[in-house]
């Protein structure tokens, strides 16, 4: 069968009206899905991503199981931090744990930097493998953004309260700008990366920065953030910015040099667009929806591809990542619910 490339997200995430709303899933490629739980039994995460061809199956499946409009790479916020000097492993039901966790500014300055082409060879190979050879949709490259990466680092692993990454942050400003600084730089190197090697897309995961008040997001993040988009800019691919609990944040945001914002669940599309946020938004159906029946389900996606659709564009997703009880079944019907319903 012969398919054509279908660059319809790529137009929505420029802010220019499409023909539907393209849809893709944070977590798409995952424990949701059998195929991925069987090739989990023999290898781990990064044992996947060092193989390109297993690594762009994974990356395909969700593709084509649920027709999504674009792929975005497997591979974890972690895979860039071990060619920094970072000891990482992904524990399965735990997520990242760090041995050596970040406590002062001489362990800040031990931290390398990224060559990707010798550090990281095979997530390069693999996006040469997926956008030149296999894709007919793009392929969303992404990055950790450094908040987001020094709270693993500094805390050693998943946090609930941010406690010991904000200590660090107050109480040892000059650490704490270096690291920033050092994960700034590498977040750029990486992803001009990815982009180099095909990448038509780029999405930075802030998940955790909501931890922040706006003061403090003004202070010690705002400016780093705003060094990366502007080099990022340089190349020409749409910018997608997204956090978990990051509303009290959307303003500043709003200010980034970012094409898109991902919007979680805790405010609806009518809301932001209420606090005068004028960039293509992408969000937000609460994952636990897809727990639920499908007339509670359709009544949500109806309500937030309306709200969508009073600005040019609009990229369904989810508001976080698909959970492993997910039921890709649902997935499926969503994405061609998604498309049918929104022709315009
Ligand atoms: C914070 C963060 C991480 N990783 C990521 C983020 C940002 C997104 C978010 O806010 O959730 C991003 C990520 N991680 C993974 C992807 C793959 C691409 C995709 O979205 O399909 C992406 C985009 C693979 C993965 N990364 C991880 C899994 C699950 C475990 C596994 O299959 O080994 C996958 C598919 C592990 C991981 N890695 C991380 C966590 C919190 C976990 C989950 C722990 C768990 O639930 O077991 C760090």
């Amino acid at each position: 069968m012969m398919t054509i490339f279908n660059d319809t997200i790529l137009k929505a995430f420029r802010g220019e009206e499409t023909d539907y709303t393209p849809v893709w899933y944070m977590r798409q490629a995952g424990r949701s899905q059998k195929e991925y739980r069987e090739l989990k039994k023999k290898y781990s995460l990064f044992e996947i991503t060092h193989q390109p061809e297993l690594c762009a199956y994974v990356t395909r499946l969700p593709v084509e199981m649920y027709d999504v409009d674009a792929a975005i790479l497997y591979k974890d916020i972690m895979s860039p931090l071990p060619a920094i000097g970072v000891d990482v492993d992904i524990k399965s039901g735990i997520g990242p744990v760090i041995d050596n966790p970040i406590t002062s500014l001489k362990d800040v300055m031990k931290l390398g930097t990224i060559d990707p082409v010798s550090d990281v060879p095979y997530v390069l190979d693999t996006i040469s493998l997926l956008t030149k050879e296999q894709l007919q949709v793009p392929l969303i490259g992404f990055s950790g953004a450094p908040f987001t990466l020094a709270s693993y680092m500094i805390e050693g692993g998943p946090s609930k309260n941010y406690h010991k990454t904000k200590a660090f942050m107050y109480s040892e400003p000059k650490a704490w700008f270096a690291l920033m600084d050092k994960l700034a730089e590498m977040t750029i190197t990486y992803v001009k990366a990815q982009v180099e090697a095909g990448a038509q897309a780029i999405q930075i995961f802030d998940s955790w920065v909501g931890a922040l008040n706006v003061t403090d997001y003004r202070t010690y993040i705002k400016p780093i953030m705003e060094r990366i988009f502007r080099s990022l800019r340089e190349n020409n691919v749409p910018l997608i910015l997204f956090g978990v609990g990051a509303s009290h944040l959307i303003k500043e945001w709003n200010d980034l040099p970012v094409d898109v914002i991902g919007l979680d669940w805790r405010l609806s599309i009518k809301e932001a667009r209420a606090l005068d946020v004028t960039k293509a938004l992408q969000g937000n159906l609460d994952p636990a929806f897809l727990l639920s029946d499908w007339e509670i389900v359709e009544e949500k996606v109806k309500q937030i591809i309306d709200e969508g659709k009073q600005h040019p564009s609009h990229i369904f997703n989810l508001g976080h990542g698909v959970t492993p009880e997910i039921n890709p079944e649902r997935l499926k019907q969503l994405t061609t619910f998604i498309h049918e319903y929104s022709k315009r």
